[in-house]
C-alpha cells in the first residue's frame, strides 16, 4: 500500500544495532514499522537518521519565554513574589500568543512534540498549538483564597475544556489548572476538583516543590502537601503533579497509591535552589514520572534533551548508584512515561497505532561515532541542534532544520512589540 508518508532506511533505538527500518503513516497514525519495504506519497530519506518517539514536555509555561533572562539566580518565593507576578499583571492575550509561539517554535526545534502548560490567557495559547500544529494538554492556572475569590478564573478554565477539550483531531486536550497549595485555599480547591469530576476532566498542579511550602503547609494544616491533596479527594481523578521534590515515603506511598503521575523538571529545581527530587525512589515504587523544562524564566530554555540528560545525571548522584535511571529509563521518562503522565495513551512510542509525533536525528555529527548503543548517544551525547525533522500527528513541522508551520522572524519581531508595550504600561 501507498502510505501518506514513508520514512525510509531509517535507524532506531530498538534494536540499536544499525538495522534499517521503514515507517508508513497515514493520516494522524503510525501504521507499519518493520524491515519491509513501503511507498509513500511524501518520502522522507532517514538514511543516517535515528527515528525516536517525539518529546513529551510535561510541565511548562510556554508563554514565560516572555520572561527569558528577565529574573535570574533567585529563589522559587523571592523570584515570583518580586519579579514574575508583577509582571504576569500586565500580561495580555496577545502577549500569550506571540509568547506561546516563540515557545512552540523553540520545542518543535528541539523534538517536542507534545507539552503540557498551565498559565493565564489560554485560549491564546490553545490558538497558537492550533496555528503551530504542536500537541497540547491546556490548563488555566488557577488561584483562589475562597471559591469566590477564584469563581471567574475556574469558569475560564471550564470554558476552556468545553471549547477545546479533543479539538484540533484530539490533538489539544484540557485539564484543570489549580496552582499550588500556597495559592488556593482547601474550599477552593474542594470547587475545583468538584468542576473537574463533573467534567471527567484531570487536574495539573505545583506540589512539594520546596522544603519551604512543605514546612509551611504542615504548620497550616498539619498534613504536607500531598497528604492534603488526598484528603480533599485530589487523587481520585487523574492527577499530574509538577515538581515533588520535597515527598518523603509516605508521600510516595500516597502517589503510588492513587496513580497520581509527576513532572519532574530537574533544571529549574537546580536554577531555583528547590533541591532534587527522589526520582529513583518514586519510578521504584511504580510511579509514572515524566519529565518537563518548566518556563523559560526559570529554566532557561525548553530543550527537552538536556531534562533528559540531566534527570539521568541527577538520579546517579543523588543515590551513589551510577546504575540509577540508565539511559533507557530517561529516554523512556522523556517520551512514554512523559505522555502518560499527561494523561495520552496513543502517543509516545514508535508503534503500529501510535500517534505519528515522530523526531528523526541527524547522526552525521562527530557525537554520534562510533556506535556501540544508539539510546547512549541520544541521551548523553547528541545535541538538540541535531534534530532535523518532527512530525506531530502524521504532520511535517519541522524539515531539514526548518520550521514548515512558524515563521520565527514574526514571532520574535512580535514578541519584542508586546514586551515593549507591557513596559510601557508600566511606567
Ligand atoms: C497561575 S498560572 C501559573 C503560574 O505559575 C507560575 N510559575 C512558574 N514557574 C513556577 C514554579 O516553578 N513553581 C510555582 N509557580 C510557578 C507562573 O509564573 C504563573 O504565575
Ligand atoms: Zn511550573
Amino acid at each position: 500500500m501507498v502510505y501518506d508518508i514513508a520514512i525510509k532506511d531509517v535507524e532506531l533505538t530498538e534494536p540499536g544495532d544499525g538495522t534499517l527500518f521503514n515507517i508508513g503513516i497515514n493520516g494522524s497514525t503510525i501504521g507499519y514499522v518493520g524491515t519491509d519495504p513501503v511507498e509513500g506519497k511524501t518520502v522522507l530519506d532517514g538514511r543516517d537518521h535515528l527515528a525516536v518517539p517525539g518529546w513529551v514536555n510535561a510541565h511548562t509555561h510556554v508563554a514565560m519565554t516572555l520572561f527569558r533572562s528577565y529574573a535570574d539566580d533567585m529563589a522559587l518565593m523571592d523570584w515570583l513574589q518580586n519579579r514574575i507576578w508583577p509582571l504576569e499583571a500586565r500580561l495580555d492575550g496577545r502577549a500569550v500568543y506571540w509568547g506561546s509561539l516563540l515557545g512552540i517554535g523553540e520545542m518543535i526545534r528541539t523534538g517536542t512534540t507534545c507539552f503540557a502548560d498551565m498559565y493565564f490567557f489560554m485560549e491564546e495559547t490553545a490558538k497558537a498549538a492550533a496555528d503551530s500544529g504542536i500537541r497540547a494538554v491546556l490548563s488555566r492556572g488557577l488561584t483562589g483564597s475562597s471559591p469566590e475569590d477564584g469563581a471567574a478564573r475556574l469558569e475560564e478554565n471550564t470554558q476552556l475544556y468545553k471549547t477545546w477539550n479533543g479539538a484540533q483531531n484530539g490533538r489539544i486536550t484540557v485539564m484543570f489548572g489549580p496552582h499550588a497549595p500556597y495559592t488556593c485555599s482547601p474550599d477552593y480547591l474542594k470547587t475545583v476538583i468538584a468542576r473537574a469530576r463533573e467534567l471527567g476532566a484531570e487536574i495539573h498542579m505545583h506540589l512539594a516543590e520546596t522544603a519551604g511550602e512543605v514546612a509551611d503547609c504542615l504548620k497550616q494544616y498539619g498534613k504536607s502537601p500531598i497528604a492534603l491533596m488526598e484528603e480533599l479527594g485530589m487523587f481520585e481523578g487523574g492527577t499530574l503533579a509538577a515538581h515533588c521534590v520535597h515527598v518523603d515515603e509516605a508521600d510516595q506511598d500516597i502517589l503510588a497509591r492513587h496513580g497520581v503521575r509527576v513532572a519532574h523538571n530537574p533544571q529549574s529545581n537546580l536554577k531555583l535552589a528547590s533541591g532534587i527530587a527522589p526520582v529513583a525512589s518514586m519510578l521504584k515504587k511504580g510511579i509514572t514520572v515524566g519529565l518537563g523544562t518548566d518556563g523559560a524564566s526559570s529554566n532557561n530554555n525548553l530543550d527537552m534533551l538536556e531534562e533528559v540528560r540531566l534527570a539521568a545525571m541527577l538520579a546517579k548522584t543523588q543515590s551513589g548508584d551510577p546504575k540509577a535511571v540508565p539511559a533507557s529509563q530517561a529516554l523512556a521518562m522523556g517520551t512514554w512515561m512523559g505522555a502518560k503522565a499527561v494523561g495520552l495513551k496513543d502517543t509516545g512510542k514508535l508503534e503500529v497505532g501510535q500517534k505519528a509525533d515522530i523526531v528523526l536525528y541527524n547522526m552525521d555529527s562527530p557525537a554520534w561515532y562510533p556506535r556501540h548503543d544508539r539510546t547512549s548517544l541520544l541521551v548523553y551525547a547528541a545535541s538538540s541542534a541535531d534534530v532535523d525533522t518532527v512530525l506531530v500527528d502524521g504532520n511535517i513541522l519541522l524539515r531539514k532544520g526548518e520550521l514548515t508551520t512558524i515563521d520565527l522572524e514574526k514571532v520574535t519581531a512580535e514578541v519584542g512589540q508586546c514586551l515593549k508595550e507591557m513596559t510601557a504600561s508600566a511606567e
